[in-house]
């Protein structure tokens, strides 16, 4: 099953701005109830995730501390300045001891055991390299893991399976769905209904169909 020794860092703008271009995707629902609920779905995965010891959430909003405190995360400021590289480098430089995954916090549909194949098979490669896992279109990047006393370096943004490629992290081939498919844009979210919603997005998105809730 893999040690459990695992630190996942999970960042999370202040929820008024994040997921821009999810805004307006359900009627009704407060653009600011969907970016959380997308965060604690992503968030209760990672904990309840065999392989984890500690989810680490890097965000100033003050919302998003309570909710994913009460989830079990620990929880610190991003960087002065913000950034989503600064801010996961931050967090990967508090990390004291065993192997760190970024993680993106727009993975409502994740399932724990998904994210712990992910990670048994980030610690079952070469020694000393970071790997990592493209989203569902190839393009960008979910997870970015690197092993203990390795800095994290991570290339996020536009294109950023080929800037971690670049880098010398090396992409994880799994299947792995759930993982992969982050929300960026709102046919995605129709997508990882299909694919089943955790508890705290599908409670926001019944409406859209088919819906399942997932519990964690
Ligand atoms: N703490 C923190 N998290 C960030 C920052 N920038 C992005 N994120 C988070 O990183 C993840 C991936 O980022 P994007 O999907 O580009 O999210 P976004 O910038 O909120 O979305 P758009 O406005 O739609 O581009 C999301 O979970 C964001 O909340 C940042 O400066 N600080
Ligand atoms: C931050 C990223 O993108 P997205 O906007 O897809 O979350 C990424 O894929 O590196």
């Amino acid at each position: 099953m893999g040690e459990q020794n695992w630190t996942v860092l999970v960042p999370v703008k202040r929820l008024d701005v994040a997921k821009s271009r999810l805004r307006g995707t359900l009627d009704d629902v407060p653009h600011q109830a969907l970016a959380l609920a997308l965060a604690q779905d992503t968030v209760a995965a990672a904990r309840a995730c065999p392989q984890v010891a500690a989810v680490l959430v890097l965000t100033d909003d003050a919302e998003a501390t309570e909710a994913l405190s009460a989830l079990g995360a620990q929880v610190h400021a991003d960087p002065p300045g913000g950034g989503l590289n600064e801010t996961f480098t931050l967090g990967g430089s508090l990390v004291t001891d065993g192997p760190v995954a970024a993680l993106t916090a727009d993975l409502p549909a994740l399932r724990p055991l998904e994210l712990a194949a992910a990670l048994r098979a980030a610690a079952d490669g070469p020694a000393g390299v970071r790997r990592f896992v493209t989203d569902t279109p190839g393009t960008g990047t979910v997870l970015l893991t690197a092993p203990e006393g390795v800095p994290l370096e991570p290339r996020f943004g536009e294109d950023s399976a080929t800037a971690h490629a670049e880098s010398g992290a090396v992409a994880l081939a799994g299947p792995w769905p759930t993982l992969r498919r982050d929300v960026d844009v709102p046919a995605d979210l129709a997508a990882a209904a299909v694919l089943g919603l955790g508890r705290h997005t599908a409670a926001l998105a019944r409406r859209l169909a088919p819906v399942r809730a997932v519990d964690h």
